[in-house]
C-alpha cells in the first residue's frame, strides 16, 4: 500500500507555454459558476486549440465573450435547445471537463447533491461514451466520490471503459493545502492530498512537505481546514453556491497537466482514479499519486511508505466512507 518517496517527482506548476498540438477540450456545464472561469482559463492555455462549450442554457453568450480573447483557439457554444448541441460540443474532444450540476448551500453535505447530480453526470457520461469514448473525462460535479463510479459504470455498460481515462478532479484540495501551508512557510510548496473529495475522505499528507514542522494541535487544525475548506467557502457565499473561482483555477491546472502529458512530458498529479491499492478493503476508487502520459494514467503510485501514523489513521477512517459513496454510485447506474 505504501512506497518509498524517492520515486516521486513533483510536477511543475506554471501553465503551458509551448506551442500547441491539436487539442479540443469540451466543458459541460460551461455557463455555470465554475464553467465560465474554467472556460476562460482554458481559452488562455496555448495547448488548447478548440473549446466546445455546452450547458442547458446561456452557452452561446459565454462562447461569444470568451471567443474574443486573442489566443488562437476556436470556441463554440451549444445549449440543450441546439439540435445535437451536446454531440457537437463533444465531437473530437481530447478532454471533457464536467462541472455540470447543482452546488451546495450552507448546511448541506456533498452527498446531499447526489439526487440531482447523479442523473446529470450519468446522462453526460453516456453522451461522452457515445460521441468521444477515447476522451479523458475530468469529473468535477459533486459528490465526486460517487460521480466517478457513476461515469465508470456508464462507460462499462457502453463497452468502452478505459480506467486510464476517467478522473475525479481533487485538485482544489491540493491547491488549498498548498495555500494554507504556504501561509505558514512563507513560500508556496506542493502538498500531496489523497483519499477522496468529501470531509474526512480528504487526507493532506503534511508529512511529505520538507521544512514543515507542526505541533499536534497545528496539524489537527490544518488537516481540518483542508478537509472542510469547501464548507468555509459555502458559508462565506451564504447561499450563493460553493467554490467556483478557485475550482476553475484548480480544474484548469489539472487539464493543463493532462495536456502536458499528451505532449510527452512526464507529469505527476493527484486524482481520484480506479486503482487496486485498496483491493483488499474492497475499495476501487482512491485519489493518489498518478503518473500521466498521453493515454491518461500511466502508472498509479502507492502512498509513500513514510507517511505518519496520524495520516495512516486518516486513511483507515476514510475507507468505509469512500466505500459507501462508491457503492451508492455503482448501484445508481445498476438500478437506473
Ligand atoms: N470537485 C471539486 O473540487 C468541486 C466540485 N464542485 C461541484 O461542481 C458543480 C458545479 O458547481 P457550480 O459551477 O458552482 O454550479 P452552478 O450552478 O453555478 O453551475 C452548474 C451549471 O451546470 C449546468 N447544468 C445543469 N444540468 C446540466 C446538464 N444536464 N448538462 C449541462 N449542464 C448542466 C447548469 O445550467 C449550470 O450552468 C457542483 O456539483 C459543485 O458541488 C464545486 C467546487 C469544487
Ligand atoms: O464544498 C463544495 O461543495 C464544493 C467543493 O467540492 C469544494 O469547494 O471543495
Amino acid at each position: 500500500m505504501f512506497a518509498t518517496r524517492n520515486a516521486i517527482k513533483i510536477a511543475a506548476r506554471s501553465f503551458s507555454t509551448a506551442s500547441p498540438l491539436q487539442s479540443k477540450v469540451a466543458v459541460l456545464g460551461a455557463a455555470g459558476g465554475i464553467g465560465q472561469p474554467l472556460s476562460l482559463l482554458l481559452k488562455t492555455n496555448p495547448r488548447v486549440t478548440e473549446l466546445g462549450l455546452y450547458d442547458i442554457h446561456n452557452t452561446p453568450g459565454v462562447a461569444a465573450d470568451i471567443g474574443h480573447i486573442n489566443t488562437l483557439s476556436q470556441v463554440s457554444g451549444y445549449t440543450a435547445k441546439d439540435q445535437d448541441g451536446l454531440k457537437k460540443a463533444l465531437e473530437g474532444a481530447e478532454l471533457v471537463v464536467i462541472p455540470a450540476g447543482v452546488p451546495r448551500k450552507p448546511g448541506m453535505t456533498r452527498d446531499d447533491l447526489f439526487n440531482t447530480n447523479a442523473g446529470i453526470v450519468r446522462d453526460l457520461a453516456q453522451a461522452c461514451a457515445e460521441v468521444c469514448p477515447k476522451a479523458k473525462l475530468l469529473i468535477i460535479s459533486n459528490p465526486v466520490n460517487s460521480t466517478v463510479p457513476i461515469a465508470t459504470e456508464v462507460f462499462k455498460k457502453a463497452g468502452v471503459y478505459d480506467a486510464k481515462k476517467i478522473f475525479g478532479v481533487t485538485s482544489l484540495d491540493l491547491v488549498r493545502a498548498s495555500r494554507f501551508v504556504g501561509e505558514k512557510l512563507g513560500k508556496i510548496t506542493e502538498v500531496p492530498v489523497v483519499g477522496g473529495h468529501a470531509g474526512v475522505t480528504i487526507i493532506p499528507l503534511f508529512s511529505q512537505v520538507s521544512g514543515l514542522s507542526l505541533t499536534d494541535a497545528e496539524r489537527d487544525a490544518l488537516t481540518h481546514r483542508v478537509q472542510f475548506g469547501g464548507d468555509e467557502v459555502v458559508k462565506a457565499k451564504d447561499g450563493a453556491g460553493s467554490a467556483t473561482l478557485s475550482m476553475a483555477y484548480a480544474g484548469a491546472r489539472f487539464a493543463d497537466s493532462l495536456l502536458r502529458a499528451e505532449a510527452g512530458e512526464d507529469v505527476l498529479e493527484w486524482a481520484f482514479v480506479r486503482t487496486d491499492l485498496f483491493k483488499n478493503e474492497g475499495l476501487e476508487f482512491f485519489s493518489t499519486y498518478v503518473k500521466l502520459d498521453k493515454n491518461g494514467v500511466k502508472e498509479i503510485l502507492p502512498l509513500p511508505q513514510n507517511i505518519s501514523e496520524y495520516e495512516k489513521e486518516l486513511v483507515k477512517k476514510a475507507i468505509p466512507e469512500l466505500k459507501k459513496s462508491e457503492t451508492k454510485g455503482v448501484s445508481f447506474v445498476g438500478n437506473n
